[in-house]
């Protein structure tokens, strides 16, 4: 009975209650109930400490304090709180809530995307040693030291057995605190193949930093006079020049590293390896030295009133405009006025070029957000940022989760670019648009650039809902590269030497190496071969997951499937009527690679695609060979395409222009402009003049027209209008729904009843079940569904909750519990 006068007792003084977001995929924010110890330390934005279920932990973040005690269940009390400030503004909490509720996911997944990995604490998180940190023990206290002992032996821990270590269910904070000693990382297994630049630093070991200790050691040294002078040298160097590195050390004492090593195995000298920034520290100054032109200058004032008028602006400026160095400008306008900026670029195109660009004439004052980076590097940009230290962030998508004190500017590069929208896994957000938003949130600017943008943005612009300025010329007056047709259907390829090449072809390549130009060769598929099909009966080998046809690949002489990574043996005979006659049809970035190396024997001939960066040659080692003419001829797929600045190449290449022209989507005449624009503005940038030739048959599309005159605006005109005739966006809105099952019928069905749910109430706006052109990915059956309708608040907030309700509904079919249903908002 006493323990119900307690509970009476406290419910007059008022509980305090969290809700908190947890980096998992949960419907609802849940309550916790906080002890009163840690009334002082909560915030909004603060990181505690919770239990799920019997045993799972995780680091989850207030979104809110309240006093209300949720109805009908048991609230538990939270562990611990990790954070003496909160980790991020309410600002982005909002932002968070935002992407949530309008691309249909749960804030935990957004949690998930938004956050470094050191910041996010789960039952499951293995932490392991950091080998490159000299751990100090005697900055630790009891409980850090054993488990980074543990760590050091062991290598790497999951939370729960650190529990055990320590037997105690309490850890968090512990390893919160190793984390930021840089003792232990979080495992990722992503970054597995990130092997981060190291450099070993020398200390003197810290019982020698008592000077008595010190002379002691060497008036008594006896043996080994090449290690007291190496050691003499170390002292000499750490009193004139600080840090000393081991390089420098051995070379100015000339010593062995033997004699070094003797050091080391007596305990007088310490080794450390030091992570190297990537990038130098560089100093907070500015080096603007170059002058807009007339024509960019015009530009620069232009935006800066449209800013005055509209949330977003813009930049709608040719290939090679020089649309960089306005960002530059305006940039040092937002630093100088102490101020965030945040510069958005698709992953793919954030390169060491642009990265250069932007750090020789703003310095230290440029921050990179990459996820090529280490954690521990990109936790400390997290903090940076918070506090108001670092001025310009330049990073792809994620970049703007950041904890942003006071951002006044949003530029989003290439803005057109499908990559700013995540795939998989949810979030499905599209960083543009969530950038447009978190910029009303906080009053920011934003300036969209594009060479080709996207029909969203344009329209947005034309009808001015956007601010539009327009660069049309390209920087030094060049113009713009002539786009010449190679039409197939006269020109045979060349049978002799390539099956790839007319030969009309291959004399302009010719004639553009003689110059000493340099050549890109644009083929938007990898491998050797798209497909291989038997010439009898036209059977085509495809991957038994999932339900596409294989890729040839010479390297590994394997089949591959470009979706779910399986390999196959070589068909040497038809898997259906046995013939022998295969042949290998179209052709990939390998094939074109090999086939460049018949041809030309004398060019060096390089090829740039997800299969060739992974291995010795990374992508920025590509791009710098190519930007030291070390390459003559650079075979791509889209990532020759996107912003890359190159000054010596003559003449792009596209040999298989029909597969770009002829594709099966509502936005197939829009990517198809986008690319073949995109990659030949990479042609004629400096000095002289460039050229452009397409391989087809079908020369007469009209889109080829409009690229010939390089006229946007033409093929928008139609483009518009034909997406308001069939009801596409930019005048509807679209809304994806896949389902999945390892069993093809049980997926159908959930499908069938998902779409029959909604057709109840929207009859019109329903188009499904369909299956998918590739219906079965890693032995899971596909179909789908689209929703097209209206752009009106009440509509889609009426679809979204009639999916999210009709999701309910099948998963009540015991039979259809195990459909994987997923939503893509606002599709690409
Ligand atoms: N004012 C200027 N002074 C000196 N060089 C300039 C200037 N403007 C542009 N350039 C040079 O012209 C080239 C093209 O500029 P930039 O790369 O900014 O073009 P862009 O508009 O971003 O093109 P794309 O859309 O094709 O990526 C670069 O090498 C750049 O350094
Ligand atoms: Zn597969």
């Amino acid at each position: 009975m006493h323990t119900n006068s307690a509970v009476l007792f406290n419910e007059n003084t008022s509980f305090t209650y969290v809700d908190v977001i947890v980096p998992l995929y949960l419907k609802n924010t849940l309550t916790w109930f906080v002890p009163s110890q840690f009334h002082n330390g909560i915030a909004v934005g603060v990181r505690v400490e919770v239990q799920i279920g019997k045993s799972r932990r995780y680091a989850g973040i207030i979104k809110k304090i309240h006093q209300d005690k949720p109805a009908n269940i048991e609230v538990k009390p939270i562990l611990n709180v990790l954070d003496d400030r909160p980790i991020l503004h309410e600002d982005q909490l909002k932002l968070w809530a935002w992407i949530s509720k309008y691309y249909m996911c749960t804030e935990g997944e957004v949690m998930i995307a938004a956050l470094p990995s050191h910041l996010k604490l789960s039952s499951e998180t293995v932490v392991v040693f950091n080998p490159d940190h000299e751990v100090d023990t005697q900055t630790l206290n009891e409980k850090e030291y054993l488990v980074s002992e543990a760590l050091e032996i062991r290598s790497e821990l999951k939370i729960s057995e650190i529990q055990k270590i320590l037997d105690s269910n309490h850890v968090y904070p512990v390893i919160k605190q190793l984390i930021d000693k840089r003792i232990c990382l979080v495992f990722e297994q992503m970054n597995e193949t990130y092997k981060a630049k190291t450099e070993t630093y020398i200390h003197l070991n810290s019982i020698y930093h008592n000077e008595e200790v010190l002379e002691t050691l060497v008036n008594s040294w006896s043996k080994a006079p090449k290690q007291l002078d190496l050691l003499l040298s170390f002292l000499h160097l750490q009193r004139t020049q600080g840090d000393v590195l081991k390089s420098a050390l051995l070379k100015k004492a000339n010593a062995s590293p033997a004699v070094f090593d003797g050091l080391v195995a007596k305990d007088i000298l310490k080794v450390e390896k030091r992570q190297v920034d990537r990038l130098p520290n560089l100093p907070k100054e500015f080096n603007i030295n170059f002058r807009l032109s007339v024509a960019q200058e015009t530009a620069l004032m232009q935006i800066q009133e449209s800013f005055q008028q509209f949330p977003a602006t813009l930049l709608h400026g040719v290939t090679g405009s020089g649309k960089t160095m306005v960002y530059i400008k305006l940039l040092e306008q937002f630093i100088k006025k102490g101020v965030q900026s945040l510069f958005l670029l698709p992953e793919i195109a954030l390169t060491s070029q642009i990265i250069r660009k932007l750090r020789d004439h703003l310095g230290g004052h440029v921050a990179i957000y990459h996820s090529k980076f280490n954690m521990s590097e990109r936790l400390e940009l997290w903090h940076k940022v918070k506090s108001g230290e670092v001025k310009v962030v330049l990073g792809a998508r994620s970049a703007l989760f950041l904890p942003f004190s006071k951002l006044e500017f949003i530029i989003i590069d290439e803005e057109h670019d499908a990559s700013y929208k995540q795939q998989d896994p949810a979030p499905r957000y599209n960083a543009r648009d969530a950038a447009i938003f978190y910029a009303g949130l906080v009053n920011a600017k934003v300036l969209l650039g594009s060479a080709t943008p996207s029909l969203e943005t344009y329209y947005n612009a034309t009808t001015h809902k956007y601010g539009l300025v327009k660069l049309s010329e390209r920087f030094g007056n060049l113009e713009l590269p002539d786009i010449t047709t190679i039409d197939l259907k006269l020109e045979a390829l060349d049978a002799g030497q390539s099956q790839i090449f007319a030969p009309l072809t291959i004399d302009s390549i010719r004639a553009t190496l003689d110059k000493g130009r340099q050549i890109i060769i644009f083929q938007n598929r990898r491998g050797y071969s798209p497909y291989i099909i038997c010439n009898t009966c036209s059977w085509i080998p495809k991957c038994t997951n999932c339900d596409v046809s294989l890729n040839y690949h010479k390297s590994s002489n394997k089949l591959h499937c470009h979706y779910c990574g399986s390999t196959y043996p070589l068909y040497k005979t038809c898997g259906n009527c046995g013939n022998q006659d295969l042949l290998q049809k179209n052709f990939g970035t390998e094939h074109i690679e090999e086939n460049l190396e018949t041809v030309f024997p004398e060019q060096k001939v390089a090829r740039m695609d997800t299969d060739s960066i992974k291995g010795k040659h990374s992508h920025d080692t590509l791009i710098k060979q190519f930007e030291e003419h070390k390459i003559d001829l650079l075979v791509g797929t889209q990532m020759v395409v996107k912003g890359l600045d190159f000054d010596n190449v003559g003449a792009v290449v596209i040999p298989d222009g029909d597969s770009i022209l002829h594709f099966n989507d509502f936005r197939v005449n829009e990517r198809a402009f986008q690319l073949i624009e995109q990659v030949s503005g990479r042609a004629g940038r400096k000095n002289e003049h460039g050229q452009v030739f397409i391989q087809l048959r079908d020369t007469n599309h009209p889109l080829i027209e409009k690229l010939q005159k390089h006229d946007y605006d033409a093929f928008y005109n139609t483009e518009i209008q034909e997406r308001q005739m069939f009801f596409y966006p930019p005048f509807s809105r679209i809304i994806n729904v896949q389902s999945r099952h390892n069993d093809a019928f049980a997926s159908k069905e959930a499908m069938t009843i998902f779409c029959n749910f909604i057709r109840q109430q929207y009859p019109q706006f329903v188009f499904g079940p369909a299956q998918p052109v590739i219906n079965k990915v890693r032995n899971q059956y596909i179909f789908e569904c689209m929703l097209k309708f209206q752009k009106n608040r009440q509509i889609i907030d009426g679809i979204k909750s009639a999916i999210e309700t009709a999701v309910v509904e099948v998963l009540n079919h015991p039979h259809l519990k195990r459909t994987i249903f997923t939503v893509d908002v606002d599709p690409l």
